[in-house]
């Protein structure tokens, strides 16, 4: 995790999933509760399109909106007792923590230890550049799972995700990034800077290209 949530010991328990499911029915509304049970099938889908651990992007998907709800102040409370660095569009919009504030749920409320899956957790929203192939899935089926639409555009983007990963990022954050341009929101760097890095890696798998 590239902001240090401490991989300790994992107590894994047999019935966690439900436990989790329970957890997301009282804490989120039931909208979110489907778009968070179509993240973590699509998730499973690609994880297994790409020779991927299909069990850890389901967690990963699972438990992507645990903080979703949470008010901007406990975001901001949380992330800053984590000790993350934040940029001034996370003070902003505090909104945006609910990635990594939502590892740190998965970490101190369900025992989740595993690196990859509290990584792929705090990606899911602004990506990050250089990010693992779970955390590029778990990013994918957050923006593309079925309930986002079913414009030519985004069907594209689904065939993509399943055939090229890294250019499935690139093309999914140029597409985030247009949206928040029209609305005239603030942009977190972060999500440049994964769409760069991953233009990039592609620039350098097949360089006459471009
Ligand atoms: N790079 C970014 N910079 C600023 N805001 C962003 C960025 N990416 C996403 N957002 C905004 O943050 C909110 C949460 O994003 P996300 O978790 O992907 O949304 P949802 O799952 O609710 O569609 C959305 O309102 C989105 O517009």
């Amino acid at each position: 995790m590239s902001q240090s949530l401490n991989p300790l010991a994992p107590p894994t328990h047999p019935d966690q999933r439900e436990i989790i499911l329970n957890w997301l029915k009282a804490n989120v509304p039931d909208t979110r509760v489907r778009h968070i049970l179509r993240v973590e099938e699509m998730a499973i889908e690609l994880a297994n399109c790409h020779g991927l651990d299909a069990g850890k992007a389901a967690k990963a998907g699972l438990m992507h909106d645990l903080a979703k709800f949470f008010k901007p102040l406990r975001l901001l409370q949380m992330a800053q007792k984590e000790g993350l660095t934040l940029d001034s569009v996370d003070i902003a919009n505090p909104h945006l923590l609910h990635a990594e504030v939502g590892a740190i749920v998965a970490r101190d409320q369900f025992g989740v230890f595993d690196p990859d899956i509290l990584q792929a957790i705090c990606d899911h929203t602004l990506g990050s550049p250089g990010m693992s192939a779970l955390s590029c899935v778990v990013y994918l089926a957050d923006g593309l799972e079925p309930g986002r639409g079913d414009t030519p555009e985004l069907e594209e983007l689904r065939h993509l995700s399943r055939q090229d990963l890294d250019q499935a990022i690139w093309r999914l954050a140029d597409y985030s990034l247009r949206h928040l341009l029209d609305a005239r929101h603030l942009i977190h760097p972060r999500t440049v800077l994964t769409r760069n890095w991953f233009l990039q890696k592609g620039f350098k798998r097949s360089p006459r290209k471009h």
